[in-house]
């Protein structure tokens, strides 16, 4: 019964390597490691049917050596690391080599199963560090690594029995009540570990799917609901330290006509790049987003303006150098608005950063404006309600 659940369960990750995004991979290696682990196990019973000694140890334990093979493999590829395909290929040879020596050359059950034992017990011990290195902090993580510790435990548990004590007892190409224990407990093994092969890509296509739903799909920054949920959590942070935090709400000059003249593509490429260049002049405690069309937001947590003023000048210069890479020169005009009190909202934040840019596009564009701070009903308003014009020299002559 295990057996056909470990299959259907191969068939349930095949399924999902076809119809999961590409970013996740290695599920088919995992989905054939299962064949593989289960073909091994049924071909050890085999020999119960008649079938010669050899052909039974050499088939099963290559079916069974290539399924542990494909597990690393596929675990490898799934956390992005380089398979190991020598490593593969080293164990494979060396079990056939051993299996066939200590079989017809020089018979001996308990160098045979020692051997083996112990090549594939590090095997799973390599994997579970794998697992525990690289998994995300998660239950399923956790659950795949105990699980493959406890393989290469009861794996060398095996072989150590058959060194101390060379007995018929670890030989399950027996049949006796050990050996059928052995076979059935190798069983639920391979289906728990089917059963977390599929927990942990489930958990990664969530991750997923989460995270594209906060990105741009075009320049892979944040998108709106990606925003307001960063800001809510440094808005909690804001709250608790007394800090200040600002916005900058920059808007490419005359998108339309380079995209009119040049052409959408270009104009998505230039997009791409506006993203990259105010990405490299932000820290990376920063947060860049893009609300549709051509216009950016940059969050700039436990920055007050004259800081912010800084960095959008740095912002507004590599603008000014671009142009490389076959697109055409283009600017940006950015508005800035600080943040003094936690109780202001996200929107009247942004509304304010937008008066600022809409000031700056008047006012000429490629420049800076600093919005009118917060006016609230207790506190009467230290500054007038409109900022001071802001040329970008003067917005930085001013912050010394
Ligand atoms: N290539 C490309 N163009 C876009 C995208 N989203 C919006 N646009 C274009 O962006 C342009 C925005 O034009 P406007 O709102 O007139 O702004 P503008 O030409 O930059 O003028 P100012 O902002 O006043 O300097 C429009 O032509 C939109 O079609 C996009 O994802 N890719």
């Amino acid at each position: 019964m295990s057996v056909l659940m470990a299959i259907a369960m191969s068939i349930v990750l095949f399924s999902s390597y076809f119809s999961y995004p590409p970013e996740i991979r290695g599920l088919n290696y995992w989905a054939f490691s299962l064949l593989m682990l289960v073909g091994g196990a049924g071909l050890f019973a085999s020999s119960r049917l008649g079938v010669p000694d050899l052909v039974v140890l050499l088939t099963a334990n290559s079916a069974f050596v290539c399924g542990v093979g494909l597990t690393l493999i596929g675990t490898q590829k799934f956390y992005g690391l380089k398979p190991s395909w020598w490593l593969f290929s080293l164990l494979w040879l060396l079990c056939l080599a051993g299996i066939t020596y200590w079989h017809v050359w020089e018979p001996s059950f308990s160098a045979r199963v020692a051997v083996f034992s112990y090549l594939v017990s590090v095997y799973y011990f390599y994997l579970t560090i794998i697992v525990w290195r690289h998994g995300e902090p998660h239950f399923s993580t956790r659950f795949l690594y105990v699980l493959l510790g406890i393989q290469s435990v009861v794996v060398f548990t095996r072989g150590t029995l058959a060194m101390l004590f060379g007995s018929e007892l670890v030989n399950i190409m027996a049949s006796g009540p050990f050996q059928s224990l052995y076979l059935a407990l190798a069983q639920f093994m391979i289906l728990l570990l089917a059963v977390s092969f599929n927990t942990v890509s489930t958990r990664r296509l969530q991750g997923l799917l989460e995270r594209r739903s906060t990105l741009d799909p075009l320049t892979q920054v944040l998108n709106r609901r990606g925003f307001a949920d960063v800001y809510a959590k440094e808005l909690g942070l804001m709250r608790r330290q007394f800090t200040v935090m600002t916005v900058l709400s920059i808007d490419l000059d005359y998108f339309k006509k380079i995209n009119d003249t040049h052409g959408h593509i270009i104009g998505d490429r230039v997009l791409v790049e506006v993203a990259a260049l105010i990405g490299k002049a932000l820290r990376v405690s920063d947060h860049i987003a893009r609300f549709g069309g051509e216009e950016f937001v940059v969050l700039l947590p436990e920055t007050g303006l004259d800081r912010a003023l800084q960095i959008a000048e740095r912002i507004l210069k590599a603008v000014r150098a671009s142009g490389a890479h076959g697109l055409p020169p283009y600017t940006v005009s950015i508005g800035v608005a600080c943040q003094s009190s936690p109780d202001e909202k996200l929107d009247g934040l942004l509304l304010r950063a937008d008066q600022a840019l809409y000031r700056a596009k008047s006012g000429g564009r490629d420049r800076i404006e600093i919005a009118a701070p917060l006016v609230t009903s207790a506190v009467a308003p230290v500054m007038p309600l409109v900022a001071p014009v802001m040329t970008p020299a003067s917005a930085v002559a001013s912050n010394g």
